[in-house]
């Protein structure tokens, strides 16, 4: 199949506004799961004009994207070390009315949890590791990788990231997770033997020689991400601070450390490449151009797999729980919300607009979380 056409122009597909409706607070509640669907069909189809240049229009909503994909301090400190309360302070204290914190809701998460079996997804970078400026140093500290090898004794655990999967797993190192790496178009999960393998999914061993499933729905996208990689590192190579990073099944190009003034040029060099891949598509994390497959799968998707995976979808005593702080992790906070299956939490310190239910300040406080949870099940009588 030739993936490469000239006839359309890449598709700058960002996620689609959030409604700003909120379901009522009953309907965290009710949980009815409908059954997983899995397309043998996951391309998608979105044919656009071709165009010569990165035109103004798009130049400046590519860039409003760059310069608001990353949050902003929310307090101070004063030279005496005490925090400062600023107007951001009081916006986020709003937000947080919208999105209760998970740990001051947490009697009324576990109240809810009562007689369920909670599975448990977690993002990566901003997650579990703090942004940094480089990317090949978010390693993420002893005491947090403590607290997820312990929730993960107590309940399923798997990491979706948009890293690629051995990255993930290599800052991880943990075996009794889950991993989906390449924002869930790489995903190593449990054998079912029970259900039924969708195409592109194999029979494989882990690295400790346990039998596992390995998904890959974009496979066929590999030489072309390879190709797509090797040009974005050669027309970025001039531009300071630029780095690309290859994530198996998707491309990122992260502009944290190049001067803002530049930041148009990276946009512009990340079309150039992209024009002529119609397949693929662009989305924006923080401070990071992310170029990936068109297709119909997502975290979301992902999420919905490893559920299924797992034996737990279309189960009323299964609660799963999905932690992120990107754009990306909004596609699996949707599938919770919308189905009512679950809870998401949205990990930032700057309010923003999400599908998740609860919120988390930053890393620290999602290791707060994780160990929570850990003494809630330890002393917990089910
Ligand atoms: O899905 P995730 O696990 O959150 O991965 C999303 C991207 O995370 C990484 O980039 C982000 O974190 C870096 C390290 O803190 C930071 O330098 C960068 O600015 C952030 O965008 C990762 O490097 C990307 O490849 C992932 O797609």
């Amino acid at each position: 199949m030739d993936l490469k056409s000239n006839h359309t122009a890449p598709v700058l597909a960002d996620p689609a506004p959030i409604s700003k409706s909120r379901l009522v607070a009953s309907s965290l509640f009710p949980y009815s799961s409908p059954a997983p669907v899995f397309s043998p069909n996951l391309l998608l189809t979105v044919p656009r004009k071709k165009t010569g240049i990165l035109d103004d229009v798009r130049a400046s909503s590519w860039l409003d994207a760059m310069k608001s994909s990353s949050p902003r301090q929310t307090s101070t400190r004063d030279y005496n070390h005490e925090i400062v309360s600023t107007d951001t302070d009081v916006a986020y204290r709003t937000w947080m009315v919208k999105y209760p914190s998970a740990l001051s809701s947490f009697e009324q998460i576990t109240n809810f949890a009562k007689g369920k079996r909670i599975a448990l997804f977690l993002d990566y970078d901003g997650t579990l590791s703090p942004i940094v400026d480089n990317p090949d140093f978010a390693f993420m500290s002893i005491d947090m990788r403590a607290a997820v090898a312990k929730v993960a004794k107590y309940f399923p655990t798997a990491i979706i990231s948009g890293r690629s999967r051995d990255k993930v797993y290599g800052f991880v190192g943990l075996t009794d997770l889950y991993y989906a790496g390449s924002h869930g178009m790489d995903i190593m999960g449990p054998v079912r033997e029970s259900s039924d393998d969708p195409p592109n999914c194999i029979r494989s061993t882990d690295k400790q020689g346990k039998g596992v499933k390995l998904f890959q729905p974009a496979s066929e996208f590999l030489p072309m991400i390879d190709e797509v990689f090797n040009s974005l590192v050669n027309s970025t190579k001039e531009i300071k601070g630029a780095k690309v990073e290859n994530n198996k099944f998707c491309v990122s190009v992260h502009y944290r450390n190049v001067d803002e003034k530049n930041w148009k040029t990276v946009a512009q060099c990340v079309h150039d490449v992209i024009r002529n891949y119609p397949r693929l598509r662009l989305s924006h994390g923080r401070k990071v151009l992310e170029v990936r497959p068109v297709i119909n799968w997502d975290k979301g998707k992902a999420l919905t797999f490893l559920l299924e995976s797992l034996g737990l979808s279309n189960h009323d005593d299964v609660l799963p729980i999905y932690v992120g702080d990107d754009r990306t992790d909004e596609d699996a906070f949707k599938v919770l919300r919308e189905g009512n299956l679950g809870y998401g939490i949205l990990v930032s310190s700057a309010p923003k607009e999400s599908n998740a239910f609860f919120s988390l300040r930053d890393p620290q406080e999602v290791m707060e979380f994780l160990k929570s949870l850990v003494n809630w099940k330890k002393t917990s009588v089910l």
